[in-house]
């Protein structure tokens, strides 16, 4: 389906769950903000109804985030549901990693194409004070169980940010030297977390790249197909691909291709504007799937053109990160 701009929309983003099992420091608080109640959230058959509704209308890709996905029971189940949609999208999945060695097989046995892991240091100490939560050794083995499961090509997502961990840019850049893995580092955006997003603790794309030349020279690659948010480089001698996302400073808006759909059944035609479209409502009214489709429709149609993070005074309202789903 195409936007009121033009643009073709074929890429959901539809979030399991809303709880979590870290508390990344830049996306949401420790504690005060309230978890949906079970009867809020949508069901995995109300999430198919949706995700096969967004198939009708063109929808080629989904991603499946949260929250975190891999805590809500059953997700495998449902991936292996999506997957058996007449549309068969494309499957993929953002996660912390943290339970990704014990499911990678079974996802991948169950459908699942790929998947995007979230990691924002390589230091012990440092996993304790931005996720607030024990882990990193979890995650390390989660990585390589998905590349063994073959969930690739395997996506590391890492959010720099100044006087937290900016300063192991390059040593994220150097797992590309040896692994096949794509590193993407995206800049922060400002959500509430905890962490307040200041022009002080910004690093931009541009310093980004500047970080990443010092290890070695940068060769652009240009991808075929649809262009994604990522500008993505190699090394010369290197085995994988780096990537920046240029989320704020740079937006990619004009390439936009996606709509998000909350644990709550909410669609949000943006990640940054808060007004949503209430889907529970008709899934569990008398709606049919044609008033379904008529939402997803107009959801695209009322979709903005671009963001407005980086205007001065931005303040992101209502839901963190965490309830979005990336
Ligand atoms: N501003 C903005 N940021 C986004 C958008 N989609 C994803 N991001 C951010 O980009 C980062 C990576 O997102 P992922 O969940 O890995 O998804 P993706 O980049 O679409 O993944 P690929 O399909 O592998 O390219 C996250 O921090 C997201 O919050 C978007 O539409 N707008
Ligand atoms: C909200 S998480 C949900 C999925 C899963 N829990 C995970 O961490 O991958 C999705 C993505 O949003 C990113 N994110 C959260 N808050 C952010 C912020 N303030 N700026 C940039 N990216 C952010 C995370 O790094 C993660 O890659
Ligand atoms: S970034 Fe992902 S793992 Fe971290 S708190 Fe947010 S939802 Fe949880
Ligand atoms: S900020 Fe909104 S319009 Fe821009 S790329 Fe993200 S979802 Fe699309």
């Amino acid at each position: 389906m195409k936007d009121s701009f033009g643009r073709t929309i074929d890429y959901l983003r539809l979030s399991v769950t809303d709880r979590c099992n870290l508390r990344c420091r830049y996306c949401m608080p420790d504690e005060g903000v309230p978890s949906l109640q079970h009867g809020e959230v949508l069901s995995y058959e109300e999430l198919l109804r949706v995700a096969a509704a967004a198939g009708r209308l063109g929808v080629r890709k989904i991603r499946v985030t949260g929250g975190e996905p891999l805590v809500r029971k059953g997700i495998v189940g449902f991936i292996r549901q999506l997957s058996e949609l007449p549309s068969r999208p494309e499957l993929t999945l953002t996660t912390n990693g943290l339970q990704l060695a014990e499911l990678a097989g079974p996802l991948k046995e169950a459908g699942l194409d790929r998947v995007n892991v979230s990691l924002d240091t390589l230091r012990e100490e440092r996993f304790v004070a931005i996720t607030r939560r024990e882990g990193l050794q979890r995650v390390l083995a989660g990585l390589e169980a998905a590349e063994a499961a073959g969930l690739t090509p395997l996506k590391v997502n890492m959010v720099p940010i100044r006087g937290v961990n900016a300063d192991e840019i390059v040593d994220f850049a150097r797992l590309t030297l040896k692994r096949g893995w794509e590193v993407r580092f995206i800049e922060f955006m400002p959500v509430a977390g905890e962490l307040d997003y200041t022009p002080e603790n910004r690093f931009p794309a541009q310093a980004i790249m500047e970080e990443l030349s010092r290890l070695g020279m940068l060769l652009p690659i240009h991808r075929q197909g649809p262009a994604g948010p990522a500008k993505l480089f190699r090394y010369p001698e290197g085995k994988g691909r780096l990537g920046v996302i240029p989320a704020v400073s740079n937006h990619f808006c004009g390439d936009c291709n996606r709509l998000r759909v909350t644990a709550d059944g909410k669609i949000r035609p943006c990640l940054f504007c808060s007004d949503e479209i209430d889907l529970r409502q008709v899934l569990r009214g008398s709606g049919a799937d044609a008033e379904l489709e008529e939402l997803l429709r107009f959801a695209a149609g009322v979709k903005p053109e671009r963001h407005h993070m980086d205007d001065p005074g931005f303040k992101q309202e209502g839901r963190k990160m965490q309830g979005i789903g990336g």
